[in-house]
């Protein structure tokens, strides 16, 4: 059996990503349709899969597939794809946000022409042997006004394309600026004014809450009578229930549509898709042979290198692990993420809250760091691979509160990374920097200052300020033939307390441990390993 990563590539993608992948060491398998139980089967091994629209990525198929960490969408929409569920267990998403823009913007060009020149039911009636020259008398897009909702890469797109025609474009897109639309040559509007404006709407949104029956029989009056609609974006931004009744009282004149929310669309949708006045396609924006090769192109490379943890290009779950790459930041990660296998065998499961402050430059990267403390600190939960997709997630189903501060410099060390650990019982607080390029080290426990490097096994203790601690402590050590490779000691005269670090060359039993806890004066033991 080889031992290549393996990734599914579902959904005809075009062949052109095994290629890719073979030529970077991963074996990709091709499937045009696979069985819910063909897919059970193929995925239980799989490091990667990729699909388009079609196959549904969700909490039970990610259950079956414990070795997955990529999930690939070989085009922009994600929405048969359970982002959360992915998140939740460490899988990385990534789709191609641009590889099949010019493809849907022409096909949505395709149907607004379609529509105003009756090109379909044209076609249809001389197949069938008329010549009905009369019935289907058309109107121009010239000097009429398009309404563009949403001016993102297929919406500015199509803007360009009509506006080439002669068309006024109207547009709404709250992330669009008006700059931006002057340079397109589009008129910015809000929702109001271009229902009321627009001969042609256009939609190219996600479908959001926000966008989800954008049009429906609520908007009628708002709209110019006998409009023109398009919808090559999402099934759902049209209300499908209402476009029939609005088609037959006239409110809506012509209906293009390339997406359905169900599908292939389901029986209860025949009426609607055979009505005269609709141009239907299914869902056939990128369906090019350029877009096909460009996403898949794309996403193979994409693939690859996520799985070589190269590079997170397209990814939409992983904002921490795409910032991971910086060379820069690689020994404040590892620290971070040290501290956080320290701390938690330090404090245990029952903190609630975690603070951490970061003194210095590091602090500008408190989000991807807190991420990777996160990552350790939780390393040791079963359920999923944890990393820097997941952590945080876990850490707040855990109930675990974070906080970030960010300080710009603190007396002895110019970057600093303090956890203070809310609700441990012995350990409040733990400082950790870098020494050189990859020498980790605590520098400080509660407020005493310690020094020991964050790797092999420690015993950590806290113990009363007296004479003879160290020696009754470490004999049970030297009894069991366990080299002490290291120690450190902080002491606080003040409440008579003091905390030792010792780093030894093997792991000390329980019974050992249990027989250093019990040396009078210690109050509180732990080992760690990391
Ligand atoms: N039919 C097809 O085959 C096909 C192919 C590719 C993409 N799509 C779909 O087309 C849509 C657009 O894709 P894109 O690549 O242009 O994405 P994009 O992210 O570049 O653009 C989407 C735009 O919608 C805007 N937007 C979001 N919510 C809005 C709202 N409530 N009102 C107005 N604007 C809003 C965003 O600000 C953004 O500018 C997506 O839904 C995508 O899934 C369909
Ligand atoms: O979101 C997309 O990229 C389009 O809807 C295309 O979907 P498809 O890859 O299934 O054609």
């Amino acid at each position: 059996m080889s031992n290549k990563p393996k990734v599914l590539l579902l959904d005809n993608i075009d062949p052109v990503s095994a290629e890719i992948l073979a030529g970077r060491g991963i074996n990709g398998e091709l499937y045009a349709k696979l069985t819910p139980a063909e897919l059970e089967a193929h995925i239980k091994d799989a490091a990667g899969i990729v699909v388009r629209s079609a196959t549904q990525v969700d909490e039970a198929l990610l259950a079956k597939a414990p070795k997955l960490k990529v999930v690939g969408r070989a085009g922009v929409g994600v929405d048969n794809i359970d982002i959360q569920a992915a998140t939740r267990r460490g899988v990385l998403v990534m789709n191609t946000p641009d590889g099949n823009t010019i493809s849907t913007a022409e096909h949505a060009c395709g149907l607004i022409l379609s529509l105003v020149r009756n090109i379909p039911n044209a076609v249809e009636s001389l197949k069938a042997g008329r010549w009905d020259r009369k019935k289907y008398l058309g109107t121009e897009v010239h000097g009429k006004t398009l309404g563009v909702v949403g001016l993102g890469k297929i919406g500015s797109g199509v803007a360009q394309r009509m506006l080439a025609f002669g068309m006024h474009v109207v547009g709404f897109d709250p992330y669009m600026t008006n700059e931006r639309a002057r340079e397109l040559g589009i008129k910015l509007v809000d929702m109001d004014e271009l229902y009321a404006s627009s001969d042609i709407i256009t939609v190219h949104t996600p479908l959001t809450d926000k966008t989800r029956n954008l049009i429906s029989k609520e908007q009628a009056p708002k709209l110019k009578k006998g409009v023109k609609l398009v919808n090559c974006a999402r099934g759902g931004i049209f209300n499908e229930a209402d476009l029939l009744d609005m088609l037959n009282d006239g409110t809506v004149s012509e209906l293009a549509l390339d997406v359905y929310s169900t599908e292939p669309p389901t029986d209860d949708m025949r009426a609607l898709l055979e009505h005269p006045h609709v141009v239907c396609t299914p869902h056939l924006g990128a369906s090019t042979e350029e877009a096909q090769e460009k996403v898949a192109v794309q996403i193979a490379h994409q693939l690859a290198d996520a799985l070589e943890l190269k590079d997170f290009k397209g990814s939409i779950n992983g904002k921490s692990i795409a910032l991971s790459t910086n060379a820069e930041l690689q020994p404040y990660l590892k620290l971070a993420e040290q501290l956080g296998r320290f701390c938690i065998q330090l404090a245990g499961w029952n903190v609630k809250e975690l603070t951490i402050e970061y003194t210095g430059k590091c602090g500008t990267h408190a989000e991807v760091l807190t991420d990777a403390f996160l990552a350790g600190y939780l390393h040791q939960v079963d359920e999923a691979p944890v990393n820097l997709i997941n952590s945080r997630y876990l850490a707040d189903g855990k109930g675990i509160k974070i906080r970030e501060i960010k300080e710009s410099s603190s007396g002895t060390f110019s970057e600093l990374m303090t956890v203070h650990i809310g609700g441990a019982e012995a350990f409040s607080r733990v400082s950790g920097a870098v020494f050189g390029d990859s020498d980790y080290r605590v520098v400080g426990i509660n407020s005493l200052q310690i020094e020991v490097q964050l790797q092999g096994n420690l015993i950590i203790y806290k113990n009363v300020d007296k004479p003879g601690m160290l020696a009754a402590v470490s004999s049970k050590l030297a009894e069991n033939d366990i080299n002490i490779a290291s120690l450190s000691l902080g002491r606080n005269p003040a409440n008579m307390r003091a905390i030792t670090a010792i780093a030894i060359d093997k792991p000390a039993e329980k019974t050992i441990l249990e027989e250093m806890a019990s040396v009078d004066g210690v109050e509180y033991l732990t080992p760690i390993s990391l």
